[in-house]
This record gives C-alpha cells, structure tokens and sequence, in this order.
C-alpha cells in the first residue's frame, strides 16, 4: 500500500490516517456529524432550532455517560463542547445566519438540566449506546496511537543519530500484511534529501536491530521534502506461503499476482504488451513459481494458456492430466477442462503450436480491422470474447540459444511471435536455467520482456543481476537465500526482493476444478487461422507422449533431475508401437473420448451408442483419416463458431481461398454430420444454421 506504487493507486494520499489522529481526527469526526445533520436538515427544511437540541442532547449524553464511566473532567468538558461546537456550526449552516454563543451556551445548561431529570428517556438510551461503543473505538485507537507515536518517537532519535537529520514524522502505518509499517516524515528545513536516509539504509536497520531479511527503505515522500521509509520487521521471504486460496476471476487487465515482496503485498504482472523472463537455476523454485504463473493465467477470464515444455513436461503435465484423466470434477459434479488450453511437449507439436500462432497474429491483424477502426486503436481489444494467448515456454531462453540447429529454428519461431505479437494479444514467458547473457543480449528479450524474475534461491553462480535488471543498484544475490525467493521487476514495480507462493499439486487440482468454467474459447477469426492442427490439439496420438511421460516419472523418477532439454523430443515419430502399448493408448483415448464427449471413433462401432456429453474439450472431434484437409477446416469452423453457430454459405467462404470448396460440398458435408450426429440442424429457412453437438443447446435424439 505504501510502499508500491503500483497501477492501482495510481495517485492519492499515500497512507491512511484514519486511525489514532489525535485531536485533529476527534475534531473531524465531530463535525462530519455536524456536516451530516446540516445537510439532511437542509434538504428537508429542518427548523434550525433543532439542530441546537441535537448538539444539546448530544453534551448531555457525553456528560451523563462521561460521569457513569469516570471520564476525567477536562475529557468530559472537551467532548461536550465539541458536540455544541458541532450543533451550534449546524445551525449556522442551515440558517446562514449568525450564531449567538450565549444562547447556545444556555441551551447547553438547560439540556444539562432537562437531562438529568430524564435519565431514562429513548435519547439518552442511544446516546449511551453510541459513547460507549465510541468509547471502545476511542481506548483501540489510543492502544495504536500509543504505539505509533513511540515508532515515530524511535525514528526520529535514530535518523538523528545514524544519518544526522532531524525529521519531523508526520505519520505512522502499520500494515495489515502485518509485515512492518511505513513511516512519512518531513525533512528538515537546508536542502535535506530523502536519498540521504536512502543511502543509510543498512545502518538504519543495524541501529534499529531488524531480523534478518528485513530492511528499512526510503524513498520519495508527496512532495521533495517528505520521505516515506518502509520498514520491514518480519521476514516473510523466510516463510513458505502457499498461494492464496481466493481462485477468483482476474483479467489479463487487471494484472495478474506472481508473488509477494518483503512487506508481503503482492507483486502484480501486467502483461497485455509485455513478455516476461523468468531464470531460475536448478532448485532454485522455478518449477513452482511455474505454476503459480500458470496458476494465475488460469483464473483470468481472458486468457488461453499455451505452454511449451521439452523438458519432461513437469510444468504442463499437471494442469493436464487431472482433467484428461477424469480425476477431478466440478463442485456441480461437470467434468472439467484442463487448466491450460494448449501443451506441446515434443519438438513437432511445439512447432506446431508456434505456427499456429504466427497465423492466429497475421490473422488477428487483418480479420479485426473494424475492430481496431471502432475502438481507435492499434491494440486489440482483449476480452473473454477475443482472448489473449500467452505462451508460456519452459526453458525458454535455452532454446534460444541452442546450438542445435533444428531446435533453434523453434527460437526464431517463439522470436518472431515476440515481435509480430504484441498488438494482436499474443505475449510470451520465457524461463531459464541461466546463461542469459546471449539472451538478453537479444534486442528483442530486451525490449520486449519487461517484466522479469531472477530466483536465486541461495544460488550465486552465474546471477548477474546488473544484466537482469540494468539501472537498479544494490540488489544482492545473499539477500533472497531462500527457495521460491528472488528479485522482480515489472514496468510497474521497481526490481526489489519477492517470492513465489509456493503451490502443491492438490491447490494445481483445485484450481483446475474452479476455473474449468471460466477459460475463454478461441474467437472465430483466430480459430480459423488456427484450424485443425488447434482443434485435434487432445487427439489421443498427439497426447500420447504424455501418457509416455506419466509412465516413465513412474519408472524413472530420479532421472528428470538431469537439466537440459529433452531432446528425445525431437524423435517423437519414434513411438514403439508394441502390443502393450497399443493396449495403454487404445485405453487412452477411449478414456479421453469418455470424459470429453468427443466424436464417436469410426473404427469402433460400440462408439456410436454413447450418448455425447455436454460441453468438454474437442477432443478428437476432427477425426477421420478419410476426410479431406478441406472438410476437417470446415468441421473446425462449425466447432469455432460455437453456440451461434454457422451456415453452408459462410463456411464455403471461408474455405475458398484456401481450398475452393463450393458452398454445394460442403452442404453435403454439413447434411452428413446431422445425419452422424456430429452436428446440429437449428431455426428454419434464411434462419438455418448448423451448430457443433458440443455447443447444441440440447442434445439431439441419438439414432
Ligand atoms: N515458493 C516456494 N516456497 C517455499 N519452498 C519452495 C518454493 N519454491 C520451491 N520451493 C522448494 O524448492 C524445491 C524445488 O522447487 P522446484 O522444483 O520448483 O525447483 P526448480 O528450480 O524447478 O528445480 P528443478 O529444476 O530441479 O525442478 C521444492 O520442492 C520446494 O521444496
């Protein structure tokens, strides 16, 4: 709150002085009621005269109740005052007339008066009510003030005495992190700075006698001469927290939470224009802060999840196989898609997936250009409706700089989605082992991904912060010793000490189940960029390795501790194709077409009698060797056109420059999907169209 100034506090008072101000705030809240009585009484025509006997009422009550309670004279006489004070500026202002004193002074001993003889009257009964729990308030707000007032006591003795200043604190916040508080202090008069405390800011925590990790920070105050000194007295870096349990929508808008800083507030990642870098060596947490990541791209409304991962698909895998596997359902008992829309974890599939985004970019660009004009912008407008992809590449910046030919021609790839992207709402995160010298030294990483990570997690090797986060001083790779913490920095939030959450498989498992509802679905113009290679994306020979990988984690758990990539990847065509496992892929899929409702397989009769389940995954829904690539773009687009729906002509259209299908064909094809079930027949004459069964508002009559 204080200490960041993050986008949502773009402005404002920097802290909250709503409690234990003293006489000022005991002042403002007399005449806030006051303010409160003359406007109401002056928009209903409130005789003024009443306004005096609610001040009166007001006294009588504090002294009745001061005098049960054995309130000190000198309060009693000031808290009555207050209230005429209070009543008598009210009359004021409803009358704009002037206001005598003697009478009021009058009015307030006849209210004395009248009040003691009517102790048991409805008025002096809430008024009662009302102090006491005022007085409750006044004693919590004295405890603080207390405390806030020795803090400011403390730091002003020990910026004298440590950076020669003699400042005047002028507030005190605690916060409800509970992590430390910030202080704002004026700076003497004579040219004082506040990077003059900056500088002192180790001695400032040595003299104040701060745990380890935890520091006291100054920087900028409202004006050149106040200073804010954030001052940290629990090292949160230290703990392990695990990420919060609030699964609730975020936005690709609204930023998107990847850890916390030292005062334990969250670190918010804006990434509708950026990309992000993430390194992290061996152990240091990436795998984890991974999923965090994935974790808070799941819960946007906004955004389709692809993730690359060559490396025995440990950051992928369990936002997938959960829900491939049927393990895990809603809490209404629907069964759930995965938590990212998109894993590649061989070479060919991870081409595949970057090709489809180089086509989904062009196509954005030209397929949205009344968008664009409508909303006068050069940046498209995300939304639930026109998702954002983001590409999440593990070891990223290693496939980068392979020296391996084939590999490398995938980092042109991911570079080229880096560059014709941003606009078109397609953005990427890169992880990284380490050596992201030849990295960043790529002008593209460099303009592009702004927002960026180093976890140390106690690692001093090959760290170069300096490169990492070029202009910020003093940050050390010693001081984030714990796994999981690291430094960030983001456009919005200068590089400083943070730490990933720590997220386990089960919360992965929940997250799946509380999300499964909210992931977008690729708008038209992307989907038909997009086309089959996007659609068949679950097929059960395309998910196969990762039925390949769950087994040999099983059988070969220690090996994945080897670092690099998976180049076997590359072979993915090397699949043995023994008998066993034919059983297991067979099996496979006939779980994945049980859990997704996807189409009934040709080849297996029995498939056709089972009733399609709503909603679910396309999942080798374009199936069929038989049909023609023309036919499977076209099955693709009645899948992307969704619950609207599409007809023969627009579908003809859309096919013609790349196939020249005639709009009879595919007539044709559209009459036999009806005929299979595949899709759906709705309205009538000029109002037909044809719906997938997935997005049919009820399911048709098998026959
Ligand atoms: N945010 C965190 N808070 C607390 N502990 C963490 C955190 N992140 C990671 N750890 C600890 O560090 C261990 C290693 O984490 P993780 O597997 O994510 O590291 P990694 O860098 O991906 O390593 P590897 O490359 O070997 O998989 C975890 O098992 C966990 O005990």
């Amino acid at each position: 709150m204080a200490t960041t100034a993050t986008k949502q506090q773009p402005s404002g008072p920097v802290l909250d002085w709503t409690a234990g101000h003293g006489p000022v705030t005991g002042a403002l809240s007399a005449t806030t009621g006051a303010f409160a009585v003359a406007t109401t009484g002056a928009a209903t025509s409130m005789p003024p005269g009443w306004a005096l006997a609610v001040g009166a009422a007001g006294a009588l009550g504090h002294t009745v109740v001061g005098l049960r309670v054995r309130d000190a004279g000198r309060t009693l006489a000031t808290r009555a005052a207050s209230w005429l004070v209070g009543a008598g500026w009210t009359t004021w202002a409803m009358t704009h007339g002037p206001l005598t004193w003697a009478a009021l002074g009058s009015l307030a001993t006849i209210g004395v008066g009248i009040g003691a003889a009517a102790r048991s009257t409805a008025l002096f009964e809430e008024a009662r009510e009302e102090e006491a729990i005022a007085a409750e308030q006044r004693q919590i707000a004295a405890e603080l003030s207390a405390e806030r007032r020795a803090i400011a006591a403390q730091w002003v003795d020990r910026i004298q005495r440590v950076c020669s200043i003699t400042v005047r604190v002028v507030g005190v916040e605690t916060w409800e992190t509970g992590a430390g508080y910030s202080i704002d202090a004026e700076l003497p008069p004579g040219g004082a700075t506040w990077n003059r405390i900056a500088a002192e800011s180790p001695r400032l925590s040595a003299d104040a006698r701060l745990p380890h990790g935890c520091t006291a920070t100054a920087s900028p105050g409202i004006h050149q001469g106040r200073v804010i000194i954030d001052v940290t007295t629990v090292n949160v870096l230290e703990q392990e927290r695990t990420y919060p349990s609030d699964y609730g929508p975020l936005s690709v808008h609204t930023g998107i939470p990847w850890g916390y800083r030292t005062n334990a507030e969250q670190i918010l990642t804006y990434l509708r224009e950026q990309c992000a870098l993430i390194v992290g060596p061996t152990g240091s947490g990436k795998t984890n802060m991974v999923h965090s990541i994935l974790a808070g791209f799941a819960r946007a409304d906004d955004i389709l999840t692809w993730v690359i991962d060559l490396n025995a698909g440990s950051a992928g895998l369990p936002w997938v196989l959960p829900a491939l596997n049927g393990e895990i359902s809603t809490p209404d008992g629907k069964l759930v898609r995965p938590g990212i829309d998109w894993l590649a974890g061989t070479y060919d599939e991870a081409m595949t997936m970057l090709d489809t985004a180089v086509r989904v970019a062009k196509h954005r660009k030209m397929g949205y250009q009344d968008v664009l004009a409508r909303a006068n912008t050069d940046l498209l407008p995300i939304s639930a409706k026109i998702p954002q992809i983001m590409l999440v590449i593990d070891e990223g910046a290693e496939i980068l700089s392979s020296p391996d030919r084939q590999v490398r021609k995938l980092g042109e790839k991911i570079l080229e989605v880096i560059r014709i992207a941003r606009a078109m709402g397609i953005r990427t995160v890169l992880t990284a082992l380490g050596a992201t010298g030849s990295v960043l030294s790529n002008l593209m990483i460099r303009r592009e991904a702004k927002v960026r990570v180093a976890l140390t997690g106690g690692e001093t090797e090959g760290m170069d912060l300096s490169k990492m986060f070029p202009g910020s001083r003093g940050l050390r790779v010693d001081q984030a010793p714990h796994k999981g913490a690291g430094f960030m920095g983001t456009p919005e939030s200068p590089a400083a000490l943070f730490k990933a959450w720590r997220i386990l498989p089960n919360q992965i498992r929940e997250i799946i189940a509380a999300t499964s509802d909210r992931h977008p679905t690729l708008d038209a113009v992307s989907a038909k960029a997009a086309g089959p290679a996007y659609v068949r994306r679950w097929d059960s020979d395309r998910t196969a390795w990762m039925r390949d990988q769950a087994s040999s984690n099983d059988a070969n758990a220690t090996s994945s501790a080897g670092t690099g990539l998976r180049l076997s990847a590359l072979n993915s065509s090397e699949q043995a194709q023994g008998s066993p496992e034919d059983e297991m892929l067979r099996r496979f899929r006939e779980q994945i077409d049980a859990q997704f409702g996807t189409a009934p397989e040709p080849q297996t009769p029995a498939g056709g009698d089972r009733p399609p389940a709503a909603g679910g995954l396309n999942l080798s829904a374009l199936r069929g060797e038989q049909e023609s690539p023309a036919q499977q773009a076209a099955l693709a687009l009645l899948l992307a056109a969704g619950r609207e729906g599409t007809g023969a002509s627009a579908i003809a259209r859309a096919l013609a420059d790349e196939h020249g299908t005639s709009r009879q064909t595919v007539v044709g094809w559209l009459r036999d999907w009806v005929k299979d079930g595949t899709a759906v027949r709705v309205g009538e004459g000029t109002k037909a169209r044809y719906v997938h069964r997935q997005h049919a508002p009820e399911q048709p009559p098998e026959g």
